[in-house]
């Protein structure tokens, strides 16, 4: 497929979209029609999801007033487990994605049909966060040992499916306390499951409760919003010129997202004129490949290879975005490689975690774009689902631009499924 293609084919192909005329929002400005930011959500998210990393308890709090406890299921030991009784006085129960659930035969796969009315912001992120959350429970609570089994397919591969007696399975309800607690596992780049239990009727109020044992409390609702906040949150914090090889007059731009999370860059190649399409490349990252030369995929080629055809060109811009592994976070791309290993393709593998295929959003790069300037892209991708999602984020895509590297010798099968189930256009 890829052998006889050349070092780096550019063709074109011309989409129907016109150019959009700039309209470039000065920084920190809001969208009309867009909700105010909220950065109190923001930061209360971002406490949670340390906290969750941290292997704390985090006390969620539905629209009811009614209030839970949720660990990850990563860092749960017997200890959390038996601490998590204690604190609420209910029973342990574990909620997984239903990717997950499917894989371990207990659901049937939802369809990728939007649901309801959203807007194109919440669209945006709505495949990121899976579809939909299943519970399982059984007489008596789960055990850690047990949470460990079902959600990580890499404790006892050999026994996984043998499913512990008496399981129960029920569809969480969406935005409840158990959906918020694995998005917030699956924010937090952790596997994506978490144990959780409910506070016991005691009378108290869920901040009162959470105060008296010292838990962080975060509000289902905000972990639900968190992902189309943080995004408004983007603010330009530095740049400056760094001359790269082979493209000298480039300047880095450091957008950094109100939560403390990792900043996503922008490279400026040249001088583009925000009143025409720019070339761009988005280029999420691949610490393996963009900076050790993995040949497990072909990230680095095209990092490299976008460099050098924007500057060819004359000018353009390189997104480099903070979602490593297709937006799973490299320690579970790392597992996601183990499953492969067993000889699981790139899309099974990430299922088997409880992941989608791809977990990517492409609204801070649509942010990134229009703080630059820039309203229009010639976009340099072989993927669809990019010039989907940015044309939803509403930057108008007038072409796209082929960018396809040789296969090295490790990454055929990778590439052939990229094609063959996910739409890759080599
Ligand atoms: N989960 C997972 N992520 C991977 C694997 N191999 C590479 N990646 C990640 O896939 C992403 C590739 O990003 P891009 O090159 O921007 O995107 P793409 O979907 O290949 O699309 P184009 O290159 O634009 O055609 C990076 O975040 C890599 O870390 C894998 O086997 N599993
Ligand atoms: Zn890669």
């Amino acid at each position: 497929m890829h052998a006889e293609s050349s070092p780096a084919s550019t063709s074109t192909a011309r989409l129907s979209a016109p150019a959009a005329s700039a309209n470039a929002v000065p920084i920190g400005a809001a969208q009309s029609g867009r909700a105010p930011i909220d950065e109190a959500v923001v930061r209360a998210v971002d406490r949670a999801l340390a906290a969750l990393r941290r292997g704390e308890v985090v006390a969620i709090e539905s629209a009811d007033g009614t209030v839970g406890a949720a660990v990850s299921v990563e860092s749960v030991g017997t200890d959390a487990v038996a601490r998590l009784k204690d604190l609420t006085g209910g029973l342990p129960r574990l909620v997984v994605t239903r990717r997950r659930a499917v894989v371990l035969g207990l659901a049937r796969p939802r369809s990728a049909e939007p649901v309801g009315d959203l807007s194109d912001d919440q669209a945006a992120v709505e495949s990121s966060e899976g579809f939909g959350a299943m519970v399982l429970d059984r007489p008596g609570g789960l055990t850690a040992g047990q949470a460990h089994e079902l959600a990580d397919p890499e404790q006892h591969p050999e026994s996984q499916g043998v499913l512990p007696a008496g399981l129960s399975v029920a569809e969480a309800v969406p935005g409840s306390r158990e959906a918020a607690a694995v998005d917030l596992a699956r924010l937090a780049r952790l596997l994506p499951a978490a144990i959780t239990a409910d506070l016991a009727g005691t009378g108290q109020t869920a901040a009162g409760w959470a105060a008296e044992h010292d838990l962080l409390l975060v509000r289902a609702a905000d972990i639900a919003d968190y992902r189309v906040h943080v995004v408004r949150t983007l603010r330009r914090v530095a740049d400056a010129r760094v001359p790269l090889a082979g493209a000298e007059n480039t300047r880095i731009y450091a957008f950094r997202p109100a939560d403390g999370g990792p900043e996503h860059l922008a490279i400026v190649i040249g001088d583009p004129d925000p009143g025409r399409p720019v070339l761009a490349r988005l280029h999420s990252e691949c610490f393996t490949g963009d900076l050790l030369g993995s040949l497990r995929c072909d990230c680095g080629d095209q990092l490299r290879g976008a460099i050098a055809e924007i500057a060819r060109q004359g000018s353009g811009v390189l997104l480099y975005l903070a979602q490593e592994g297709r937006g799973i976070g490299l320690v579970n791309k790392l597992r996601a490689y183990r499953i492969q290993d067993r000889g699981f393709d790139t899309v099974d593998a990430n299922e088997i975690l409880g992941f989608e295929a791809d977990e990517r959003v492409y609204l801070p790069a649509a942010e990134m774009l229009r703080q630059l300037g820039f309203s229009a892209v010639r976009l340099m991708t072989n993927n669809p689902e990019k010039l989907r999602q940015l044309a939803r984020c509403g930057i108008a895509v007038v072409e796209r631009v082929a960018h396809i590297f040789p296969a090295n010798g490790h990454n055929e099968a990778y590439l052939r499924t990229k094609a063959e189930r996910s739409g890759h256009m080599f």
